[in-house]
């Protein structure tokens, strides 16, 4: 496994990559559900390249940049253990070698609800670091994860709106036992909070259970929420995050806090 830290070494090694290649780029603090991701990008390309960047373009003054995990050494360890080609770990230096990029990706309005809502400026920075990292691996293939289903719809529509030479494929969310969500943040949780959290993910379940239209789905996932998580949103949409249908396909996202963690979830479900 070659790891590249700087855009020449990512050069010589990307030129060396035969075949097809795919991408799956992340912030560090790898697990599970990143490792569906390399193992799913695996099956569908010759060659898998991992990028390791905690991007600050998309992290709000108040967020958790400095304090985001960083585990490098377990990081790469994980790529070597599922096969993984190339590692690209760039600096915020060679990554933005200009400083803070004056031109940058607008998301347009799916860019400003529910994440964008809550984060402002954080599609605008994922957008932006995502067509960067593009550009600099040049892959057939990108993976992302419905984890993070705004951001997988946006990075779709962007590849789709900018004509961009790449298939950007989605990977099902991975879940602990009690269906929380895996994400680089559970790190944060003491273990009440730990328990706390699975109300996400249990209020998600209730809502795609629910029969009696969108009211209905929206009123079940409330009353499992419980009162231990501080929601910011439950939103029912279609599956384009537009406004929910009468019936049928649908999305169901939920944001919540839980002591000072903001965690993210959403399922797909039929409206009935
Ligand atoms: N549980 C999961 N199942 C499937 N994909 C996931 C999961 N968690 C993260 N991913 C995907 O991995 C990629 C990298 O995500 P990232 O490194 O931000 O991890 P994360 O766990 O989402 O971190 P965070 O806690 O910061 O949200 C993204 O495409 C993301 O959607
Ligand atoms: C896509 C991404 C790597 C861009 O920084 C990040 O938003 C993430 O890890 O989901
Ligand atoms: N997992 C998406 C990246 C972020 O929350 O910053």
């Amino acid at each position: 496994m070659i790891v590249a830290t700087n855009r020449a070494e990512l050069s010589d090694a990307r030129v060396k990559m035969a075949g097809t290649v795919a991408v799956v780029m992340t912030m560090g603090a790898l697990h599970d559900g990143h490792e569906a991701l390399i193992r799913a990008a695996a099956e569908r390309a010759d060659r898998v390249l991992v990028t390791i960047f905690v991007n600050p373009l998309q992290f709000g003054p108040n967020e958790d940049f400095d304090r985001y995990p960083r585990t490098l050494d377990a990081d790469l360890a994980v790529c070597a253990r599922n096969g993984v080609d190339v590692v690209f770990t760039p600096t915020r230096e060679e990554m933005y070698p200009h400083g803070e990029p004056s031109i940058r990706v607008s998301p347009g309005p799916l860019g400003d609800i529910l994440e964008g809502a809550s984060r402002p400026g954080f599609f605008n920075g994922v957008l932006t670091v995502v067509l960067k990292l593009l550009h600099l691996t040049r892959p057939d293939l990108a993976f992302f994860g419905e984890k993070d289903y705004q951001q997988l719809t946006l990075v779709r529509r962007m590849a789709r709106d900018t004509d961009l030479p790449v298939r950007i494929v989605g990977v099902p969310t991975v879940r602990e036992a009690d269906g929380l969500a895996r994400s680089s943040r559970n790190r944060y949780l003491d273990p009440a909070q730990r328990r706390a959290a699975v109300a996400l993910s249990a209020a998600l379940a209730a809502g795609a259970g629910a029969t009696g239209g969108p009211d209905a789905v929206l009123a079940a996932a409330r009353a499992a929420l419980g009162t231990e998580v501080e929601l910011d949103y439950l939103a029912l949409t279609d599956p384009e995050l537009g406004p929910a249908p009468a019936s049928g396909p649908a999305r169901l996202l939920i944001a919540a806090r839980v002591g000072s963690t903001r965690l993210i979830d959403n399922t797909a479900l039929e409206i009935a």
